[in-house]
């Protein structure tokens, strides 16, 4: 058996991570191996004769505030069978989950985290815990503020396509302490099982929000639009949103799979005289690449305003 995760607000992301995660650990394990709770110290580590792999979750908490919530996080992580049916949901008990933990991630909203981290026994049930916070705009330095010195702080910037195990998260520099190792390779196991996972200082994070963590919804503008572009000339839209979805991905994938470079795809599409170089001007005209460009941009500049106190 490995470790319990907890995920302290447990809503999109945090649905996003536990799902990709169970889904990973059912790919690779036999499914009527589930851990059985009562047979777990919480806040231990310690591989038993089942696994060897202390870096592997086996044991999931999900934080909310309404039973409405767990209510609809039963139903999502039941359909996930296995594993799935046994992520305990706690409504209001932040402390207690944050307690039976080894590894916590903070994924409520970046107002919350202050107040959450502050309650009253918080910084005891977090003390030499590793605390991965996906929030954005809060940085490691107000985090560390927060909770115990010997509470291990890391920020990683995951994505919502962590659901379907095709995600892109970003993971900040580890904290120096004597489990580093057995800590990146938690953090490895999490997020690497659930899409690509890379480090990066954290000076970079309110960029790789805007890019990365809002890019799906960006991408999902881009798609629509070329969906509508196809209805607008007869193709009935579930067809035209296939198309564009599957060329998307296509193109990425060339890029991410064979290491070509965009410009290359782009030219190789465009026969002189043709019908591509004909859309790509009319794209140009209408400054696509700066209007993309800049909501990188300004979707940056706001993410480094989250993490501080709202402007009255
Ligand atoms: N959405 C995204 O694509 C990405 C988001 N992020 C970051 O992830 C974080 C979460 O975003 P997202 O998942 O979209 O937000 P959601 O609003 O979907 O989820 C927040 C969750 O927190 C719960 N919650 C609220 N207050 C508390 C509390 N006091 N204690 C415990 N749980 C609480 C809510 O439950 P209830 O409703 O029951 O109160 C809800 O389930 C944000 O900080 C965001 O910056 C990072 C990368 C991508
Ligand atoms: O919109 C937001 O603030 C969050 C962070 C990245 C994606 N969603």
């Amino acid at each position: 058996m490995g470790y319990t995760l907890c995920v302290l607000g447990c809503g999109t992301m945090g649905v996003a991570i536990i799902s990709g995660v169970i889904s990973g650990l059912q790919s690779r394990q036999n499914p009527h191996a589930i851990p059985k709770w009562e047979s777990h110290t919480p806040g231990t580590c310690t591989p038993t004769a089942d696994s060897l792999e202390p870096s592997l979750a086996s044991f999931f908490v999900a934080t909310v505030t309404r039973p409405e919530s767990a209510q609809k996080l039963q139903n999502t992580f039941g359909l996930l069978g296995g594993l799935g049916s046994s992520v305990k949901i706690l409504v209001g008990e932040n402390l207690a989950a944050a307690q039976q933990a080894d590894v916590v991630i903070l994924c409520c909203k970046p107002q919350q985290a202050h107040a959450i981290l502050s309650q009253d026994g918080m910084q005891q049930a977090l003390e030499g815990k590793l605390l991965i916070s996906i929030l954005a705009g809060v940085t490691i330095s107000q985090l560390t503020r927060w909770v115990s010195p010997t509470t291990k702080v890391v920020r990683a910037m995951p994505n919502t396509p962590c659901r379907i195990r095709e995600g892109m998260t970003v993971v900040s520099n580890l904290p120096v302490s004597e489990d580093v190792e057995l800590d990146r390779s938690i953090i490895l196991k999490i997020f690497s099982s659930i899409g690509r996972c890379r480090f990066l200082e954290e000076k970079h994070f309110d960029a790789c929000t805007a890019l990365s963590g809002s890019g799906p919804a960006f991408a999902c503008i881009f798609l629509e639009a070329m969906a509508d572009g196809g209805v607008m000339m007869g193709l009935p839209r579930a067809e035209a949103l296939e198309l564009a979805a599957q060329t998307l991905q296509g193109a990425a994938r060339m890029v991410l799979q064979a290491g070509a470079h965009p410009a290359q795809i782009k030219d190789s599409v465009t026969t002189p005289g043709g019908c591509t170089i004909a859309g790509l001007l009319a794209m140009e005209d209408g400054r696509v690449r700066s209007t993309i460009a800049r909501a990188i941009q300004v979707a940056t500049e706001r993410a480094s305003e989250l993490g501080q106190p709202e402007k009255k």
